[in-house]
């Protein structure tokens, strides 16, 4: 007998960038990337107002494409700052529509794919959903203590790429996912490291404005009495630490810039800062690793490096070498987060999984 085809368009909307794609079940038929220059997205004072400039945006690349939308079965955007959820795939509802619009856990580009999505769908009266939104939240409740009793640790991380290469990597190894405890680090923009134990992610840093590794862009953890004086010292309004913090810390702060590759060029070339802080960067992402694989009390079937900074061979190595007596160490550049997308809409629409209500309970 066929297989029953189901024809799936996916979003996800990036600081700079939104990519889509069109699924045939898993498989890609039509994939861009559409780049937002910084002026284009200067121009909109809050992530929101970007919706309506967005949307039309991926019309018109589908329009071009020659895609015609009345095909689809579905459409599928990457979730956003939403209230913490499990991992899966969630059907868009009202609830979420109106958390989306307001930040609910605070702004992201991503708080747009479930908006668009549902926009799209409604008007096509097929289903829409997000799958495995940045707030997916597994932690183990000891992992919530901060050892601050007004602050709680929060689960913010590359959830929909660190679960769909976790995946990927037990299916290269013939095992399934949940039953395997894996180290998986995802290392683009932000940074994060999960410790993921029978399919969920028991401990991870929050990669946004939390804790962590420092990041091309964000400052991760840092000292927090000094950040403190720092805040109250009157030289910095709060938008502007935060901003240090989130979109000019890491390298951006030490070097200004965000890219990898210009860091690499600039260390050939004998720059010795840049050597010190790309190398400060594996440090930390090392030293996450290794407090991760406490949490599995070292029972660890493999650490997965992932990202755009996977790409860095050198960079791999100097965490690897670093890392590699706890477990093997499995390299996937990039991210899977478009065909992860779409899979999680498949799994519903093939009837394999039912898509989750939002909020859960
Ligand atoms: N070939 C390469 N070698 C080294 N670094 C690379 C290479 N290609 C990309 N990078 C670096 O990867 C980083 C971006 O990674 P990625 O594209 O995964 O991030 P993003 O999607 O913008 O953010 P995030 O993954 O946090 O959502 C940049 O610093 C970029 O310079
Ligand atoms: C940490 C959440 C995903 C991102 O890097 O923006």
């Amino acid at each position: 007998m066929q297989e029953q085809l189901y024809r799936v368009l996916v979003i996800n909307p990036g600081s700079t960038s939104t990519k889509i794609g069109v699924f045939d079940n898993d498989v890609l038929i039509m994939e861009k990337t559409i780049r937002h220059s910084s002026q284009a997205i200067a121009g909109f004072s809050s992530i929101i107002d970007q919706y309506a400039f967005r949307k039309q945006t991926i019309l018109e690349a589908l329009d071009e494409e020659g895609m015609n939308v009345s095909n689809l079965s579905a459409v599928c955007g990457r979730g956003g700052l939403l209230r913490p959820i499990e991992g899966g795939t969630y059907s868009v509802n009202e609830t979420m529509l109106e958390d989306l619009r307001r930040g609910y856990s605070g702004q992201h580009a991503s708080n747009l794919g479930g908006i668009i999505a549902f926009e799209i769908a409604s008007g096509l009266n097929i289903p829409s959903f997000i799958v495995d939104p940045v707030v997916v939240d597994e932690l183990d409740p000891i992992a919530r203590v901060s050892g601050f009793s007004l602050i709680s640790r929060k689960s913010i991380f590359h959830a929909l790429n660190q679960k769909a290469v976790a995946r990927r990597y037990a299916m290269d190894k013939g095992r399934k996912y949940n039953e395997l405890n894996l180290i998986v680090t995802h290392m683009g923009g932000g940074i994060t490291v999960g410790a993921h134990s029978g399919g969920r992610v028991i401990e991870v840093n929050n990669g946004l404005h939390g804790d962590g590794p420092f990041s091309p862009e964000r400052a991760g953890t840092v000292p927090a009495g000094d950040l403190v004086e720092l805040c109250f010292s009157g030289q910095y309004y709060r938008h502007e630490i935060m901003k240090k913090l989130v979109g000019q810390g890491g390298l951006v702060g030490y070097l200004g810039t965000n890219d990898a590759v210009t860091v690499e060029k600039r260390i050939q070339k004998g720059d010795k800062e840049a050597e010190l802080i790309y190398e400060a960067m594996a440090y930390q992402v090392a030293r996450e690793i290794g407090s991760a694989s406490a949490v599995l009390r070292g029972n660890v079937d493999a650490i997965i490096l992932t990202g755009g900074l996977a790409y860095g061979k050198g960079f791999v190595e100097s965490i690897t070498e670093r890392v590699n007596w706890i477990a093997d160490v499995a390299v996937y550049p990039g991210e899977n987060e478009l065909q992860a997308l779409a899979e999680g809409a498949v799994r519903v629409l093939k009837g394999e999984e039912n898509a989750k209500i939002y909020p859960l309970g």
